[in-house]
């Protein structure tokens, strides 16, 4: 096989594994998907707000996420309150220099966290420490969670309690997961305009 033809072939495996991940979601994930947008719905029509955070491509996911309920999604729909926690460089320096990486996220969320909002956990193997930290800072804050992530759940799997959802995508690759977990965003969006809206 000639290179244009391997890389012909590499493609067509991306595409076929990340649309088999996305059926196999759509078999097991639904009626989590909804607890998860109910959840966020009823935070935020009470005047909570979404923390989210993330490490590599899931802090960019948890910006996503916050750009869409802060801006809009697909409809025009009053601003929602949403922070990445992955954004400011001086906070996560200035932490991560101090005192250690792990706690980058959890010392925002008791920074920035109250009783009744929501924290947005990503993480594809859920073993992350920062994401870890941030969720047991969100506990101690009486925060619900809506946790992201993909093989066994990890650690963050067995750490959430009753009233979190957990949104664990039934794949192994870091790749198809993360594409998976923006799918997952797309339908929070839209799920939470639909109740607002419609
Ligand atoms: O986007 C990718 C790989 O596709 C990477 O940046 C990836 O997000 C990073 O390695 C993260 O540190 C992985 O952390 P996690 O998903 O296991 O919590
Ligand atoms: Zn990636």
């Amino acid at each position: 096989m000639d290179t244009k033809n391997k890389l012909g072939q590499r493609i067509q495996n991306h595409f076929e594994d990340s649309i088999a991940t996305k059926q196999k979601a759509a078999e097991v994930l639904p009626s989590k998907i909804i607890d998860a947008i109910n959840l966020m719905y009823l935070a935020l029509m009470s005047g909570k707000k979404i923390l989210a955070c993330g490490n590599g491509g899931s802090a960019a996911d948890a910006q996503h996420f916050a750009a869409e309920l802060v801006g809009r999604f697909e409809r025009e729909r009053r601003e929602l309150p949403a922070i990445a926690l992955t954004t400011d460089s001086s906070i996560l320096t200035a932490i991560g220099n101090d005192y250690s990486y792990d706690v980058i996220f959890s010392k925002q969320v008791n920074a920035l966290g109250q009783t009744g909002d929501i924290l947005l956990g990503i993480s594809t193997s859920g073993n992350s420490k920062n994401v870890i930290a941030a969720i047991e800072s969100a506990h101690a804050k009486g925060m619900k969670v809506v946790a992201f992530t993909g093989k066994d759940g990890g650690k963050i799997g067995a750490l959430l309690k009753d009233g979190d959802v957990h949104l664990c995508v039934p794949a192994n690759r870091t790749a198809r997961i993360q594409e998976t977990h923006l799918l997952l965003l797309h339908c929070l969006c839209d799920g939470i305009d639909h109740l607002m809206l419609d």
